[in-house]
Parts: structure tokens; C-alpha cells; sequence
């Protein structure tokens, strides 16, 4: 766990260039900046070199595509192989919608990502493990989470991130557990897909993935832990506001405090 990347997000604000989803795009690209990050996000595949070219990280997320932007997502993820920038690919829903796991690992097999972040729906369907997701949510399975996520990072060979009440992230080798975090974010549409390009951001100012995967968790879970914590009732549009205030506002120091690594 390396909290000295934040510091690094910050005094290097990374260009991460996003393929979003027209559910939570600003939320994706307000938490990206409160970070420290710089976002971008497009739908043209005619500006997708320029755009890779100009990124430090570039994240995919499945969660609205269409066929058309099939096409845009590859072209995408091709590119930032060839310049050699880190590439996060969040699966939305894969575990729910056969079409989407098909599309999933076609795309996964025409380029090569550095990191995978998904709940247990969605990580365990990529890994071929049963598990009964439901919707965008993960859903209910008996299966062992730390085998889901090394099972989905050996077939991939990345980096998986299987978040939820704890964030199990795997090279394929290496397990850690994050624990920080709050059900709050479960109350909260859009809570993984800021975690995905944040996880963009962090990989964006270290070669170390897994180092880069594991920090991002904990700063984003810590930052709606510390909300969470100074709230007196369960209220999804106070936390969403004031996370968005937390990710700017957070320090090594707090997070160092409250971090819960396995
Ligand atoms: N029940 C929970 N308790 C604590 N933290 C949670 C809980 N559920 C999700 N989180 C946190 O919310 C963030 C988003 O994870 P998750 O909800 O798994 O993504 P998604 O929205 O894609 O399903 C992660 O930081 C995770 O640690
Ligand atoms: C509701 C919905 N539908 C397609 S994408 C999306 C947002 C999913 O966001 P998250 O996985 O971060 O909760
Ligand atoms: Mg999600």
C-alpha cells in the first residue's frame, strides 16, 4: 500500500481518458478531478489516437455500449496497448447479461488490460465461477472471493480488483483485502464506476498495478467511510455530495489512520 500516490495524483493531476456510460459520466469525471486527476471523456472513435496519445490512463466502462461503440471500445483499448499506457476495464452487469460477458471477453482477448474492477457479479462471470449477480449489483454466491479474484486475474493476466464490503485485489498470485468502506456506496449508482477511473488515475503515476489497484480502494472506500461516519441518518444524496467533497479534501494522513489492509 503505497498512500504516497495520492500525493503523486495530485502534483501530476494525470490526463485519464474515459469510455463512460450516460448514467454516471459526471459522476465518473467529477470524482476523477476531486481526486486530483484530469478527465476526459468521448464517443468519437475518429479522435481515439489523439486521445490515448494525450492520456497518462485510460479506462473502459461496459456499461451502456452499444454496437457501435463496440468499435470505439476496441479501437480504444488497442491503442492504449500500443502506447503503452495503463488500461482499467470496468464489466458492468457481465454477470447478468450474456450479451455483455460475450462482448466482455471478445474485448479482452483483442487487447490486454492492466486492471479489472468489478464486483463479485461481475468478477466471478469473467472467471467462469457460478455466482448469481444481479443487475449491475453483484448479487449472491457461495463461491471464495480471493479464488474468484485470482482465478479472473490468471485467466486475464492483470491485475483484478473484486470490491464490495471488502475489496479483494489480486495479480494472480498476491491476495489483499481492503476493508475500509461503507454500505453507503451500495446506496450510491455510480460508486464503482468512480472507483474504476479512479483506479485509471492511480495507475497513471506508478508502473506497480497492484500497488497502484490496492491504494485506490483505499483512499476511495476510506473517503466514503469518513463521510459515512459523520452522518446521523442513512442519506444517499448527502453522502454522494459531501464524497465528492471527501475525495478532494482526504489526506495521506486520515487515510493512514483508518486503513483497514489485509
Ligand atoms: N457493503 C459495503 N460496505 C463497505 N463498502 C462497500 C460496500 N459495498 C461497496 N462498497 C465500496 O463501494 C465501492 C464500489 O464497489 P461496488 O459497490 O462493489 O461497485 P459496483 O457499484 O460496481 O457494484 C468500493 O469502494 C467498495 O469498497
Ligand atoms: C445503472 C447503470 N446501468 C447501466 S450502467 C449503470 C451504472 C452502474 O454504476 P455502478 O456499477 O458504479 O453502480
Ligand atoms: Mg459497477
Amino acid at each position: 500500500m503505497q498512500t504516497k500516490l495520492l500525493d503523486d495524483v495530485r502534483n501530476q493531476n494525470p490526463i485519464v481518458f474515459n469510455i463512460s456510460n450516460f448514467v454516471t459520466v459526471q459522476d465518473v469525471a467529477n470524482g476523477i478531478n476531486a481526486i486530483g486527476a484530469s478527465p476526459i471523456m468521448s464517443e468519437e472513435i475518429d479522435e481515439a489516437e489523439a486521445m490515448v496519445q494525450m492520456s497518462s490512463a485510460v479506462a473502459l466502462n461496459l456499461g451502456a455500449f452499444t454496437t457501435g461503440q463496440i468499435a470505439q471500445i476496441k479501437r480504444v483499448g488497442e491503442l492504449a496497448n500500443q502506447y503503452h499506457k495503463p488500461l482499467i476495464i470496468d464489466p458492468v452487469a457481465v454477470g447478468a447479461v450474456q450479451y455483455r460477458l460475450d462482448v466482455a471477453n471478445q474485448l479482452l482477448s483483442d487487447f490486454q488490460v492492466d486492471v479489472i474492477r468489478g464486483n463479485a457479479g461481475e468478477i466471478a462471470a469473467l472467471a467462469g465461477i457460478d455466482w448469481q449477480a444481479k443487475g449491475i449489483d453483484a448479487g449472491e454466491g457461495n463461491q471464495d472471493l480471493d479464488l474468484i479474484a485470482q482465478s479472473c486475474a490468471q485467466k486475464q493476466h492483470c491485475v483484478v480488483i473484486l470490491s464490495g464490503p471488502t475489496d479483494v485485489i489480486s495479480d494472480g498470485q498476491r491476495v489483499v483485502h481492503v476493508l475500509n468502506g461503507t454500505p453507503l456506496f451500495q446506496l450510491h449508482v455510480g460508486s464503482g464506476d468512480m472507483l474504476s477511473s479512479i483506479v485509471g488515475a492511480f495507475a497513471a503515476v506508478t508502473a506497480d498495478y497492484f500497488e497502484a489497484a490496492q491504494t485506490a480502494c483505499a483512499v476511495f472506500a476510506t473517503a466514503g467511510q469518513i463521510v459515512a461516519e459523520q452522518l446521523a441518518e442513512e442519506r444517499p444524496g448527502t453522502f454522494a455530495v459531501q464524497l465528492m467533497d471527501e475525495l478532494h479534501l482526504v489526506t495521506r494522513a486520515e487515510i493512514e489512520q483508518k486503513l483497514k489492509v489485509e
